[in-house]
């Protein structure tokens, strides 16, 4: 399988802080990897460094090779046509991609106009609603005439997070990043969603980085997950025996939690 990002030695500091180091990964096509780690871990830095997005205060060095080229230290307009193409993201809040002033049909069309563009075609309105509509309903939003024509206030939390990830797919992205996509959902709605996300991420081929501090949500969407602990990578491993056989005391320490409040809410009244 051909490597799609490759991580190397990746270091972030901001004001003479070092807030990640030494972090070194790679992604092949197709493959879903979990980055797990406590609040705090370094987890969405890293994840922003792949995206060349970090804030200005902040300086990455090392090396980011995303489908061939490297983002450390690229320009930002050097970098628009690797965001859509190569990489797509979803954030744990979905308004931080939803424009609230417009409406969803309006929005993913804009997506699909682009990567249209991006390939030299020009499509008509028709074709637009009927992609906007095919892509609301492969995210499995009821009534997708109705949610198109709404603005993101008028549906529900994990509707927007189902637009959200519409408009990720429209940019049939080679790699996939979430950042606790589901982490403000109820129960329900965020076992639907991972659900959904790793039947989509599997039927595209796409690659998936999915970060959460949840073991059990990462579990469920990835082949193989990513320890973060203080800005840096402690282990790494095949979910299964990581989570079974944890080589590091940290990870077991996230382990044993995990296990403990499955047990907690299975005893609940
Ligand atoms: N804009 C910023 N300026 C300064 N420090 C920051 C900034 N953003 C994050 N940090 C610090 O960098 C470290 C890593 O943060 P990061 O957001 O990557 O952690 P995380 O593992 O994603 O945590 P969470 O699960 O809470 O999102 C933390 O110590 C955090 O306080």
């Amino acid at each position: 399988m051909s490597t799609l990002l490759s991580v190397e030695n990746l270091e972030i500091r901001t004001a003479g802080r070092v807030l990640v180091s030494g972090v070194s990964f790679s992604i092949t096509a197709g493959e879903r990897v979990g980055l797990i780690g406590e609040s705090g871990s370094g987890k969405s830095l890293t994840a922003l460094a792949v995206l060349g997005l970090l804030p200005d205060s902040m300086r990455a060095s090392g090396s980011v090779l995303m489908d061939g080229r490297q983002i450390v230290g690229a320009r930002d307009r050097d970098l628009v046509p690797l965001r859509g193409r190569s990489v797509a993201a979803v954030f744990q809040e979905p308004m931080t991609a939803l424009d609230p002033l417009m409406r969803i049909g309006g929005q993913v069309g804009e997506v699909v106009r682009r990567r249209a563009a991006r390939d030299g075609r020009k499509p008509g309105r028709a074709e637009v609603d009927a992609q906007v509509t095919a892509l609301l309903e492969r995210v499995a939003l009821p009534e997708p005439g109705r949610v198109a024509r709404a603005f993101p206030h008028e549906i529900s939390g994990g509707q927007r997070q189902r637009a959200a990830i519409a408009m990720a797919l429209a940019c049939r992205p080679k790699l996939l990043i979430a950042d606790e996509p589901t982490t403000a959902l109820d129960v329900t709605t965020q076992a639907e969603i991972l659900k959904l996300m790793e039947g989509l991420v599997r039927d595209e081929g796409m690659g998936l980085l999915f970060i959460s501090h949840d073991l059990p949500v990462v579990a469920t969407v990835a082949e193989r997950a990513l320890v973060m602990r203080r800005g840096e990578l402690i282990e790494e491993g095949a979910v299964e025996p990581l989570f079974d056989r944890p080589a590091h005391p940290y990870t077991e320490g996230l382990v044993a939690a995990a296990r403990a409040f499955d047990a907690a809410l299975e005893t609940a009244p």
